[in-house]
C-alpha cells in the first residue's frame, strides 16, 4: 500500500487547478443510464472511484470511451467520459463492486424508472456513520415501487412504470435528493421533493438532466417539481468544480502561510467555508476563474464552526478545519451534525502533537505552538487530507499510510502542491 512522506514547513505560493467534483462526477454519470442515447461529460477527475463506477456501469453494459487528450492538456486538465446505456444487459448491481464506493447505490434509481428492475447490494463508502438507505428506498416507494431487501440486496420493482408522488425527506439527504430526481424524471406524472438537497451538486444533477429533456424547477431551494416525460435524450455537460478539494487546499493554505491561486473553481460554492477562513485572519479573495488565499506573518485565530446541509459548513471539510484549529490562538469547538461517526482524525492529529477532546458531537480543539511530524494512519477520504494538511504545517518528517482513501477524492494531489513548494513525495510500496 502505498505511503505519502511529507517535509512540513513550507509556505505554499503559486496556482494550483481545481479538479472536477467527485460528488457532482458520480450522480452525473449514473445519470447515463436514464437514456439509450450518449452523455458526453467533461471536466470529469481522474479518481479512484471515477474508475470503480467506470466498472460498475460497464457491468451494466455501459459503453464508456475516455475522448482522446488534446495538444497541450495536462494530465491534470480533467477527462472527456462518452457514456451510452443503449444495452443494457444486467440490472443488477452485485456487492463486490458496490460494497467500495457508497454513491454506487443510487443506479438503483435510473435503473428502476428505465427498466422497471434493480437489485443493488446495499452500499458501503467512508466508515463515517452508519449510513442507512432507508430514505433513498421511501423515495422510490412513494413513486409507487416495491422494495424487498434479499440476501442484502435492494430489489426494487414497478410494474407499470414509476408515478408521481410527494416526496417529503425528513432530514436533508443528498443521495435520496439524487435518487428522487433520476427516479422522477421518467414518472408518470408530476413529483414534487420537500427538504430537498441544496448542494450544488444536486443543482449540477439536475442541470444536466434538464439538458436531457427533464423538466425540473426548483433545484437548489428545498422544494423541487419534476413533470415527469417519456424519454431522455443524450447531452453534453461539464462537471462542476469541486468545491471541497477548493475548500482542502484553501485550508492547506491557511495553515502553512503563503498565496496561492486556486484555479477553475467559484466562491459561490463554498460561502459558509470561505467566512470562516477569512474569521481565523486569512485573506480570501474571488477572482473571476478562481479564488486567491493568502496568509502573511499573522497567527490564526480559533473560530467555532457547526457543520450543517449546503449553505452551511460542509461536512466534508470538517477534518480539514480542524487540522487547522490545531495550531490557532486558543481553543475552537467543532459541532459535526451530519455524521455521528466523523472524528476518527482526532486520534491521527494527536500523533503529530494537536490537543483535541471529544465531548459528544463537539470536538473541543486547544491549539498548540508546533505540530510535529509521525507516522499516521489515513482512516477515510477527508481526514486522510487533514493529516496532509496538519503534516504540511508540521516540523519534521509525516508519512501516511493507507493512502488508497485520498486516491478516491483528491486528483494529483502531490503533484498540485509540490508545484506550490511543498515537500511531499508517494512512496509506491
Ligand atoms: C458521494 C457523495 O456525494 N457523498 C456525499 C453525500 O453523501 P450521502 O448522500 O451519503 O449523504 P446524505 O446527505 O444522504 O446523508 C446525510 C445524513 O442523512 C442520513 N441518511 C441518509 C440517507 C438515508 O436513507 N437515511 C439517512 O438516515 C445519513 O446517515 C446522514 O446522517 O452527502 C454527504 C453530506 O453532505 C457528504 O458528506 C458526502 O461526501
Ligand atoms: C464521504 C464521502 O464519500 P462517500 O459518500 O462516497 O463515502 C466524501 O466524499 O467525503
Amino acid at each position: 500500500m502505498d505511503r505519502i512522506h511529507i517535509v512540513g514547513g513550507q509556505p505554499l505560493h503559486g496556482i494550483i487547478p481545481i479538479s472536477g467534483a467527485k460528488n457532482a462526477a458520480l450522480p452525473l454519470m449514473i445519470a447515463s443510464l436514464l437514456t439509450g442515447e450518449t452523455l458526453e461529460l467533461s471536466n470529469v477527475p481522474r479518481l479512484a472511484d471515477v474508475a470503480s463506477l467506470l466498472r460498475i456501469l460497464g457491468n451494466h453494459g455501459v459503453d464508456h470511451m475516455v475522448v482522446g487528450k488534446r495538444p497541450g492538456q495536462t494530465t491534470e486538465a480533467g477527462q472527456t467520459i462518452r457514456l451510452t446505456a443503449s444495452n443494457v444487459i444486467d440490472t443488477t448491481a452485485p456487492y463486490d463492486l458496490v460494497s467500495t464506493m457508497r454513491a454506487s447505490f443510487w443506479v438503483i434509481a435510473p435503473l428502476l424508472a428505465r427498466f422497471g428492475e434493480a437489485r443493488v447490494s446495499l452500499p458501503g463508502g467512508c466508515a463515517i456513520g452508519t449510513r442507512p438507505v432507508d430514505l433513498l428506498l421511501m423515495a422510490l416507494e412513494t413513486l409507487g415501487a416495491t422494495i424487498e431487501i434479499d440476501g442484502g440486496y435492494a430489489v426494487a420493482r414497478t410494474k407499470n412504470g414509476l408515478r408521481g408522488g410527494e416526496i417529503k425527506f425528513p432530514k436533508v439527504t443528498v443521495g435520496g435528493t439524487h435518487v428522487a430526481l433520476m427516479a422522477a424524471v421518467l414518472a408518470h406524472g408530476t413529483t414534487v421533493i420537500e427538504n430537498a438537497a441544496r448542494e450544488p451538486e444536486v443543482v449540477d444533477l439536475a442541470a444536466c438532466l434538464a439538458r436531457m429533456g427533464a423538466r425540473i424547477e426548483g433545484a437548489g431551494t428545498p422544494r423541487i417539481v419534476i413533470e415527469g416525460v417519456s424519454r431522455l435524450s443524450g447531452a453534453r455537460h461539464a462537471v462542476l468544480p469541486d468545491r471541497i478539494e477548493t475548500g482542502t487546499y484553501a485550508m492547506a493554505v491557511a495553515m502553512t502561510g503563503g498565496d496561492v491561486t486556486l484555479e477553475n473553481t467559484r466562491a459561490d460554492l463554498l460561502h459558509s467555508a470561505l467566512d470562516i477562513l477569512g474569521t481565523t485572519g486569512t485573506e480570501v479573495t474571488p477572482l473571476d476563474h478562481g479564488i486567491r488565499v493568502r496568509r502573511n506573518g499573522h497567527g490564526i485565530a480559533a473560530v467555532d464552526i457547526t457543520t450543517d446541509p449546503f449553505p452551511g459548513f460542509p461536512t466534508d471539510l470538517q477534518a480539514q478545519f480542524m487540522a487547522l484549529m490545531t495550531k490557532a490562538r486558543g481553543q475552537s469547538r467543532i459541532r459535526e451534525t451530519i455524521f455521528e461517526n466523523r472524528f476518527m482524525h482526532v486520534q491521527e492529529l494527536a500523533r503529530l502533537g494537536a490537543k483535541i477532546r471529544l465531548e459528544g458531537d463537539v470536538a473541543v480543539v486547544e491549539g498548540v505552538e508546533r505540530l510535529k511530524g509521525a507516522p499516521v494512519m489515513a482512516t477515510d477520504l477527508r481526514a486522510s487530507v487533514s493529516l496532509v494538511i496538519a503534516g504540511l504545517a508540521a516540523e519534521g518528517e509525516t508519512q501516511i499510510n493507507r493512502v488508497y482513501h485520498l486516491d478516491r477524492g483528491f486528483e494529483a494531489l502531490e503533484a498540485k502542491l509540490v508545484r506550490c513548494g511543498a515537500e511531499i513525495r508517494r512512496e509506491r510500496v
